[in-house]
């Protein structure tokens, strides 16, 4: 009884399989969605949805302002097909492409070399968000074990973490190249890290500007800045390209070059997957597949989160990227309609078979508000294998670890996707960029909301810059005879609570002393 009721479940995923299982053997890539608890119906429940996202999309590559918010077009498929992109942006986009390689290519061999007349031996990138996670990301997948550039980053405003990354630098420093990489050239994060930097590089007794580069819309302050100090060179960043989606500009490929990754293959894995992805029917659509189980998974509202997980270590930061994409473009307070929809999908994950020793325990038997995407990757290494027990390798190990956690949690009712590539070259990473971007862009539609904007993301600096002002006239207001927050408060006309945090911040960074009371409102703070 029990075997053949086993063996029926077995035979029906089987068949379920066969049913929605996707392959692409041209490019060595796969979908399979037949672990996904979503009714056939779909496809047609959701026809004329599909069609508008299918439609929205050719719009949006044909050069319509399909960021409608900020008046822009969306170009970010034209990094990788430039014959898809107004006549009048070719040349630049080409131009500007073949600028970073030939810089790359001159860095290499020596013909731009450091002050000290020694070739580059590292990077530093300074940037924040879109302009940082895709060059961390193409640092970690796919340049060589050994490249020819070391590549560090300043991706905060944390001083620490700047100082610890100048001081592993040490003297390298002399041979250190620094990309300073802000689309809006006026992020105070990287505004900060680029003085951070050049503070590091004086301290040596070194220009900073003969190891500097930009990358910028043209016209920004950094731009402004870079010109007026005569820094190496500077290439464009372009208003039509969103930083969540810019590792195909030169926000990504000026690093990737410089630490000898095959940029060109890097690009043609993604205008592959856009070839596939463009013009294919829902069922054999991997792009809109995903997007339609993201759909009935959350129910139209991100009900369930997102979990991703590759099974490859080359693959960590390829879920907290997606958790960028997917968020800043889906989490969005107002439909395109301007109704209040508060939409979104949590995106979160790290790398199997890592995680199953960590928070795996949950999605097996706790709360089931997710889906997993699995990525699983084929060939198991590079080099000749090694037997770990008679007949096993590691790689039989990875491999037997994602089918059994696979299984465990279908057992379980809870959902999965699962995506194959071959390995993880420039070329595959390339296209399962490509795949998410173009998820996003038709999830968008079927929700009904601009995925190219981030009206949110203001919010919060704009309150770190009131705090800033605040703290330096707490600065100014503090004096020999010890104030409370609520004096403080009263005084400068600013809320007790955040009086406190800006004077306690003085006080644990040496510009104020405190004296410790009983409660927060009893301590009192002076002037050092
Ligand atoms: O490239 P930047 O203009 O410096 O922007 C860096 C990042 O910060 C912004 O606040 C946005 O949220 C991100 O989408 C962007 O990538």
């Amino acid at each position: 009884m029990l075997l053949r009721r086993s063996m029926s479940t077995t035979s029906s995923h089987w068949d379920r399989f066969q049913k929605f299982f996707v392959r692409y053997p041209q490019i060595g890539f796969s979908i399979d969605i037949s672990r996904m608890s979503f009714e056939e119906s779909l496809f047609e429940t959701q026809a004329p949805a599909i069609e508008k996202a299918f439609a929205a999309m050719k719009e949006l590559e044909a050069g319509a302002i399909a960021n409608p918010d900020e008046g822009r077009m969306v170009g970010h498929y034209w990094l990788r097909n430039s014959s898809l992109a107004p006549a009048e942006l070719r040349a630049e986009i080409d131009g500007t492409l073949d600028a970073t390689l030939d810089f790359a290519a001159d860095v290499h061999a020596g013909k731009i070399l450091a002050a000290n007349g020694q070739k580059f031996t590292r990077v530093l990138v300074v940037g924040i968000g879109g302009s940082a996670l895709g060059p961390q990301l193409v640092a970690q997948a796919i340049t060589p074990a050994n490249p020819p550039l070391a590549i560090d980053f300043f991706d905060n405003t944390d001083p620490d973490g700047m100082d610890r990354i100048v001081a592993q630098m040490g003297d390298e420093i002399a041979t250190t190249l620094t990309l300073v990489i802000s689309k809006s050239g006026g992020t105070k994060e990287t505004r900060n890290g680029m003085l951070e930097a050049e503070a590091a590089y004086k301290a040596k007794g070194l220009e900073f500007a003969k190891h500097a580069v930009a990358v910028t819309g043209l016209g920004s302050e950094l731009d402004k800045h870079a010109i007026a100090q005569g820094w190496l060179t500077r290439f464009p960043m372009w208003d039509w390209v969103g930083g969540r989606t810019s590792v195909m500009s030169a926000v990504g490929t000026i690093a990737a070059a410089l630490q000898g990754v095959d940029v060109r293959q890097f690009l043609a894995g993604a205008a592959a997957m856009d070839e596939e992805t463009r013009t294919r029917p829902a069922r054999e659509n991997a792009a809109m597949l995903l997007a339609l189980m993201w759909f009935s998974a959350g129910k139209g509202k991100g009900a369930k989160d997102m979990v991703v997980l590759p099974y490859k270590d080359r693959l960590v930061l390829f879920s907290k990227y997606l958790q960028q994409l997917v968020m800043e473009s889906l989490g969005k307070e107002h439909d395109l309609d301007g109704n209040v929809v508060n939409q979104g999908i949590a995106v979160y994950g790290n790398k199997g078979s890592t995680d199953q020793h960590a928070y795996v325990q949950q999605l097996r038997d706790g709360v089931n508000n997710f889906f997993v995407t699995f990525i699983q990757v084929a060939k198991a290494r590079d080099t000749a294998g090694f037997e770990v027990e008679p007949g096993f390798t590691s790689g039989d190990y990875l491999q037997g670890f994602l089918r059994g956690t696979r299984a465990a949690l279908a057992e379980k009712g809870r959902e999965s996707i699962t995506l194959s590539v071959e390995e993880v070259s420039a070329f595959t990473l390339g296209l399962l960029i490509g795949l998410f971007e173009r998820a996003v862009g038709y999830y968008a539609t079927l929700v009904n909301v601009n995925a190219y904007h981030q009206p949110g993301v203001e919010a919060g600096k704009k309150a770190a810059t009131t705090f800033l002002k605040q703290m330096g006239e707490v600065l100014s207001a503090l004096s020999g005879a010890g104030l409370t927050a609520d004096e403080l408060g009263a005084k400068l006309n600013v809320d007790a609570e955040d009086a406190w945090h800006m004077a306690s911040h003085l006080a644990a960074n040496g510009k104020a002393k405190i004296v410790p009371g009983e409660t927060p409102a009893a301590d009192r703070f002076s002037a050092v």
